[in-house]
């Protein structure tokens, strides 16, 4: 079940569902809109030869930061990480789903690319996989909401929610564009 925008009021007033800070008017009928902070973190494409997964490359990326009042230019094909301003926090019930805005993918920019799942018991910044498949450079504004996230309600709480020491949960209490841990995975 989806999470009606009652529930999702309720969940936020228990302390149990975490949108820090809640920006106005953000929670819509079935999900909350989520800002894009003014961090970003580029691929340093001049310097690395490929992007390998089993290996950390801290020198794969770097993190650009932007003025308040500034913006970040997305050119066609690009792929860079982006944050949310928001930190979400997500009980050991429930699974948050990221999702685009509409008025921005008609755009053609997406927000992610393959992972939108956001596991119970997670706690951070949603870090955002941010590409442009139109054909003219698109404009991203700090602090303009970028997206959205659903919650779905699980069978049961989860047994070992995210974070858990027994987890491993790389990306608990990220703040800001994380870049992938991908090369833990390889280790275990
Ligand atoms: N666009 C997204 C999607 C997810 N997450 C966060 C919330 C998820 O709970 C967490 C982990 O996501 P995955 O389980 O998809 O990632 P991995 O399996 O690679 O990491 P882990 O081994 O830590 O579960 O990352 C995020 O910041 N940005």
């Amino acid at each position: 079940m989806i999470l009606s925008d009652r529930t999702i009021r309720s969940e936020i007033e228990a302390g149990r569902i975490v949108v820090d800070p809640l920006g106005e008017n953000a929670i819509q009928p079935s999900s909350i809109d989520l800002r894009v902070d003014r961090f970003f973190r580029i691929f340093r494409n001049h310097v690395a030869k490929v992007i390998d997964p089993r290996v950390e490359q801290k020198d794969l990326t770097e993190v650009i930061e932007v003025d308040p009042d500034g913006l970040f230019i997305l050119h066609p094909g690009e792929f860079v990480l982006g944050s949310t301003l928001e930190r979400i926090g997500i009980p050991d019930n429930l699974v948050g789903r990221l999702e685009g805005k509409s008025s921005l993918g008609r755009l053609g920019l997406l927000i992610h690319s393959t992972a939108g799942f956001v596991d119970a018991g997670f706690s951070g910044n949603i870090t955002l996989e941010l590409s442009n498949v139109a054909n003219l450079p698109i404009t991203v504004y700090p602090g303009m909401k970028i997206g959205q996230i659903s919650f779905l309600e699980m069978t049961t709480p989860a047994l070992i929610p995210y974070g858990s020491k027994s987890l491993g949960s790389k990306y608990q209490n990220q703040s800001g564009p994380t870049p992938s841990m991908s090369h833990k995975n390889f280790e275990e």
